[in-house]
């Protein structure tokens, strides 16, 4: 086959391999120069004339060209010492007729200092990049307009939210869990003067104690074991001019409460085997639904940290205590979650939306929403009817006057509400007891007496 290059003229080829490979050597099959390119000339401080013909090695300093000639075995990106520099080499052997005729090496990074400038290009662009995800992260997704509602709880709580909003005072958000109080701390944040910075959001009851400390402050290179390379910015740092959302703070252990209280106080923080403090600019929106006056009592809340972060006391009440929401919650869910699936549903049967107003919403509007999104699944027509409500919410929960005794009714309740837990705590009972606020004894009795577990 007629080779490509015949037809480029010998100088344009020249040109070609003078430059094309940084620095280009060329040895027969015994390891003699044929080729050499200028470049590579000017670093050795060799004149090429001279150097045709020598063997590699009485030239170039540490080769492994004429081994790499004689053994026919290529050597990719091979660290070479030449001239008090590490080098980057590849040797490559030149085969004619199924024969080793020689080989030929070029070096790509001239030296280690470019490879490291190139490395640190590299990931000063990764960390450019991880500094944009971090920012989407940060983002907030919520404004006022998004928290819906016509109550007079909601309404009032929006005004609460208007006024504080541009201070910078800690607010404490309470309420149950599904209440909104994310939603409600995105909000005081979009309407700060803060907006532009960013929210940094973290579970304080996800996170392990042990790594808690290190999640808020960061740490330094070589702190522990394990630490990363550079360290790593804590969510003080990363909030810094912005808020910090520190959810489910209740579950937050007492060595912990102690440390967040000092930085909050002295708005300094020291990372993880750092000696130095600095300085960080944050405010403080705390979120919990947990009973803290009960666990200051237990001692396992701090009087002082509560103190600290409870400047703006924001309880947030359950939907079943403001029913008047639920209309205006199904409208957006409903339009919401046709659009997702792409089915048409135009209304509720009223007996549907009476079982709503009668039902008490444990999970509150996260509840709400996952029960449309089911019954919207579950329906073949339009409409939704009781049919189409998840098998616990078909059976009633009202007891018409007259059809059974008061200590029925408590009954029935306690034991619905008992399974709802135990469900949502994938069965475990203290889990389910400390969250309906009961000890585990009792826990383990009424389970016996309801037969469930059949314990
Ligand atoms: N007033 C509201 N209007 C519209 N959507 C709401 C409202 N309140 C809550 N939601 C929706 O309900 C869901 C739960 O809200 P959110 O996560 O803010 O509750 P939470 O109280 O922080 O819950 P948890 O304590 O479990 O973290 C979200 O999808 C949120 O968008």
């Amino acid at each position: 086959m007629k080779s490509a290059l015949l037809d480029i003229p010998i100088d344009i080829v020249e040109t070609i391999v003078e430059n094309a490979f940084g620095w280009l050597v060329v040895v027969d099959n015994k390891g003699k120069i044929i080729y050499i390119n200028k470049n590579y000339c000017e670093f050795l401080e060799v004149e090429r004339e001279k150097v045709i013909g020598v063997h590699v090695s009485k030239v170039i300093e540490n080769s492994r060209m004429h081994i790499v000639a004689a053994t026919g075995k290529e050597e990719v990106a091979d660290l070479q010492y030449i001239k008090g520099n590490y080098m980057i080499a590849n040797r490559i052997p030149i085969l004619s007729n199924g024969q080793v005729v020689g080989a030929f090496g070029t070096v790509f990074f001239r030296d280690t200092r470019e490879w490291m400038k190139m490395n640190s290009h590299v990931k000063s662009m990764l960390t450019k990049i991880q500094s944009y995800i971090q920012d989407i992260d940060r983002s907030v997704k919520y404004s006022l307009d998004d928290l819906l509602g016509k109550s007079k709880e909601i309404e009032g709580l929006k005004g609460k939210v208007k006024m504080i909003a541009a201070s910078d005072i800690s607010v404490l958000i309470r309420g149950e869990s599904g209440t909104g109080k994310e939603l409600f701390a995105h909000s005081i944040h979009q309407l700060s003067n803060r907006s532009h910075q960013p929210f940094v959001k973290i579970n304080c009851g996800a996170i392990p104690e042990n790594l808690l400390e290190s999640e808020l402050f960061g740490y330094e290179e070589g702190a522990f074991t394990g630490a990363k390379k550079g360290g790593k910015k804590g969510k003080f740092q990363l909030a810094d001019g912005g808020t910090l959302f520190l959810d489910e703070i209740g579950d937050m252990p007492l060595n912990m409460q102690v440390k967040l209280l000092r930085v909050i106080q002295e708005g300094e923080i020291e990372s993880i085997g750092s000696t130095e403090s600095v300085s960080v600019d944050v405010r403080i929106i705390a979120a919990t639904n947990r009973p803290l006056e009960k666990m200051m009592e237990e001692k396992r809340f701090r009087e002082d940290l509560f103190y600290r972060i409870n400047v703006v006391p924001f309880t947030i009440p359950p939907l079943r205590e403001r029913m008047d929401d639920i209309p205006v919650l199904l409208d957006y869910f409903i339009k919401k979650i046709t659009k997702k699936s792409g089915k048409r549903i135009s209304f509720f049967e009223d007996e549907v939306l009476e079982r709503f107003t009668q039902y008490s919403w444990p999970g509150n509007i996260r509840e709400l929403e996952n029960v449309i999104e089911a019954s919207v699944h579950l329906t073949n027509n339009e409409v939704i009817s009781l049919d189409s409500l998840p098998d616990y919410l078909k059976e009633s929960s009202v007891f018409p006057v007259g059809s059974k005794k008061l200590k029925e009714i408590l009954e029935e309740t306690e034991k619905r509400v008992l399974i709802q837990s135990l469900n949502k705590f994938n069965d475990d009972k203290l889990e389910a007891a400390k969250a309906l606020g009961i000890s585990k004894s009792s826990m383990y009795e009424k389970l016996k007496k309801y037969g469930i577990f059949n314990l």
